[in-house]
Formats: C-alpha cells, structure tokens, sequence
C-alpha cells in the first residue's frame, strides 16, 4: 500500500520510559475501560499484572495472548481470536491506578494507602455535573487506541478475561473520530459540534511541553510516579439537537472560533495566535487558553461517541474528554472550575462520567505494569 495505509497498520513500541497512549500520536478508534478489583488479595492482583502486561506486549505487537486457535479440544483457547490476522493497527493500552484502589472507603485492601500520590485526588464536585456513579470512577483503568476497532476491543476483552475473578468490567466507553490532534502537521480532526479540535493542543513531538506539563517527575513525587502521568477522564453529553437549531454567529461565538477555517476570532488562520480580547468573554476558546489560567496547559486526547438514542428522540452524543497532565491540582481542576463557572458552552453540554487515575512510567522489558508501586 501507500505510505499512510501502510504507517496505520504498524505495531507502536509497547515497552520504554513512558506508557504508549499518551504522547503517540491519536489513533481513530477508542474503548476505554474502567475496572473494580474484586479481590483483596494482593498477590492475585500482582499475578494479574503480570499477566496482563505480557498480554499487552503480544496484543500491540499484533500477536494473540496465548493460542487463538491450537490447543486442547476440550478447553477455550487462551485468546478469543477476533484479531486474527489483522495488522497491529498502531495498538496502545494505557494502564492507570484510580484513587480507590490505595483507599477504598478507609480501607487499605492492598496496603498500597502509604503509596498514593498526593496528586490522585479525588476530584471534586463541578457546578453542573450530573454524573451516574456506575459510569465513574474505577479502581484500574485500561485506555486501548487503534486505527481497526476491532483491535482495540479485542485488546479490553481479552484483559477483561485473564483478570476474571480478579477485576470485572465496571463501565466502558467506545470512540470514534479522535477529537484532539496530537500531531499539528496533518489537518485537525472535528468534534459532533463541527468545530476543529485540537488545534492548541500539546503536541506529542514536544518534549519541552510535555515534561513541562505532562510528565509527573521524581521532584513531584513519589518516585513510582517519576515519568509518568495523570489521566482524567469525563463523558460530556453534548446536546446536539439544540446547538442543531443553533445559528452559525451563536455556534462560533461559543467558541471564539469560525466553524470553516477555525480561526480565532481577530486572527486569520488556524494557528495564528488567538488575540484573547477579541473573542467574547465567555467563550470556550478565551476561558481555556492557557493566558487565562496561569499559563497551565494540558494534553487532550478524546473521542466522540454516540451510544444510540436517550428513550426521549435523541441521540446520547458528546465527547469522552480524556486530559493527561503532571497534576490534576494545577491543570484539571482549576481549569474545570473556571469552565464549569462561566463557559457559554455549559448550554450545549453536561458531565455525566468522570474518572481520575495515575499512570505510572513506561514499562521497561522484564518489569510489568505497576511494579514499581507493588515492589
Ligand atoms: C477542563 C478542560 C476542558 C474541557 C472539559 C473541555 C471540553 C470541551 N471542549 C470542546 C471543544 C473545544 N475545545 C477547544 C479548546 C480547548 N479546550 C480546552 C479544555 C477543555 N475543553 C483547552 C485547554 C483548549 C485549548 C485552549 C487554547 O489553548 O486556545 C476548542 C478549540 C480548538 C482547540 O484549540 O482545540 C474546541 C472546539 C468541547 C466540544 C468540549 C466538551 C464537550
Ligand atoms: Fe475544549
């Protein structure tokens, strides 16, 4: 094939200082699982983690976990075989540790409490959220991107089996049409309101940004957490009927931004600077720019979706927003007050899923997902 179709089908390196999935750069397709352990026997999940990130190398390499479809007659095969003889499609699973599993509701179930970094917050209550506590939160979460969908969900299901009496499924999110590029050279990619998104975003090629705001370092602390990140994850309904009947000069003034070209307002192009007094003061743009908040910055990696009808005529579509930054204290969560508080967006959108995990450094070979916290 062409150079594209061929690139979009290469393995991503599973193991190195930091966990694919984060700087690389956003495939298509998303599922994002959040998962409970079940169990609170400490070397059962270490089992599992070890098992799991042999796993993960096979998957992202393009290989199934086990045999797909040899063995004995009598037993399942140890992958479930979906993948068979796909191209790895650029493969990543992103693993990341959630406040519950160092302290669950005062309990310590795995004697990890002494090891939660400061920065795992439980976040707090935003004005306007409407979040459904079966579809928050989770004690393990496990971000699979791919260009085929049918490899990233091979990838969930498969963990979802080798970790069966140890972790279950507690809610997942499939996505589709990456909605932040992490690669400013190729054109920006469009959310379910029409509007380029991404175009501020921190580039993965950016090593300056991303030590600067995304990689947690040994000064932040702890040192389990040196190189790698914070992931917060929120689904936002985004109701699209409304912002449908919506005129253009509303749809643009929400932003900041022109629908065609994506300009800011008193700017030219794309990724001219955005000269912040020109765009109204509640806009989306001038709320979130870095300018306004202290210079924090953070790297956006979601997904549309669109998970069928309501039961009421409407489509249940939005955004699964996933940011990664050093610290949710500095970057999420002052820039979500700010949001929260005054964005003219808030008409068009609701929170109703949220999550928050650490994810540790990469892998290095040998070592296994999270060792440095359970060592
Ligand atoms: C708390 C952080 C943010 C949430 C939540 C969020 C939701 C959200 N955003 C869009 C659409 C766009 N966002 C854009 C820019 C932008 N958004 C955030 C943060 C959050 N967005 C930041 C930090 C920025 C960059 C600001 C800047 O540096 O200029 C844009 C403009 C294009 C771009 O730069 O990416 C759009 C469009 C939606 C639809 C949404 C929730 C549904
Ligand atoms: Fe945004």
């Amino acid at each position: 094939g062409d150079d594209h179709g061929s690139a979009d089908e290469e393995a991503v390196p599973f193991h190195g200082a930091h966990q694919a999935g984060i700087a690389t750069p956003v495939q298509d397709r998303l599922h994002f699982a959040a998962f409970d352990v079940v169990t609170d026997d400490r070397d059962r999940l270490v089992r599992m983690l070890k098992e799991w990130t042999a796993a993960a190398a096979a998957f992202t390499g393009g290989h199934p976990y086990g045999s797909a479809a040899g063995g004995l007659g009598e037993a399942p095969p140890d992958d479930t075989g979906e993948a068979l003889g796909l191209p790895p499609a650029r493969l990543t699973l992103t693993i990341g540790f959630g406040p519950t599993l160092f302290d669950k509701d005062g309990k310590d179930r795995f004697g990890l409490k002494a090891k939660r970094p400061a920065a795992l917050i439980d976040l707090p209550h935003f004005p306007g959220d409407n979040l459904d506590p079966a579809g928050s939160g989770g004690d393990i979460c496990v971000q699979a991107c791919a260009d085929d969908p049918q490899v990233a969900v091979h990838a969930i299901r498969n963990l979802a089996r080798i970790g069966f009496g140890v972790v279950s499924v507690r809610w997942s999110q499939l996505g589709f049409g990456k909605t932040s590029s992490t690669t400013p050279d190729r054109q920006t990619p469009r959310n379910m309101f029409g509007f380029k998104d991404g175009t501020r975003n921190i580039a993965g090629t950016d090593t300056k940004a991303l030590e600067e705001h995304v990689w947690a370092s040994a000064a932040d602390g702890p040192s389990w957490m040196a190189g790698g990140s914070y992931v917060v994850a929120r689904r936002i309904r985004m109701h699209i009927e409304t912002w449908d009947r919506t005129s253009l000069q509303e749809q643009q003034d929400t932003f900041g931004r022109t629908k065609g070209e994506g300009n800011a307002y008193g700017a030219e192009r794309e990724h001219d600077p955005v000269p912040l007094d020109k765009l109204p003061a509640d806009s989306h743009v001038r709320l979130a720019h870095p300018d306004s908040n202290g210079g924090v910055r953070i790297l956006r990696r979601g997904y549309s979706f669109t998970d069928g009808t309501d039961g009421l005529g409407r489509l249940d579509a939005g955004l699964f927003f996933i940011a990664y930054q050093r610290d949710p204290r500095k970057q999420f969560v002052p820039l979500q007050n700010r949001l929260a508080a005054s964005d003219h967006m808030n008409e068009y959108v609701q929170h109703v899923g949220s999550g928050i995990w650490a994810c540790p450094p990469g892998v290095r070979k040998g070592g296994y997902w999270g060792d440095g916290l359970f060592s």
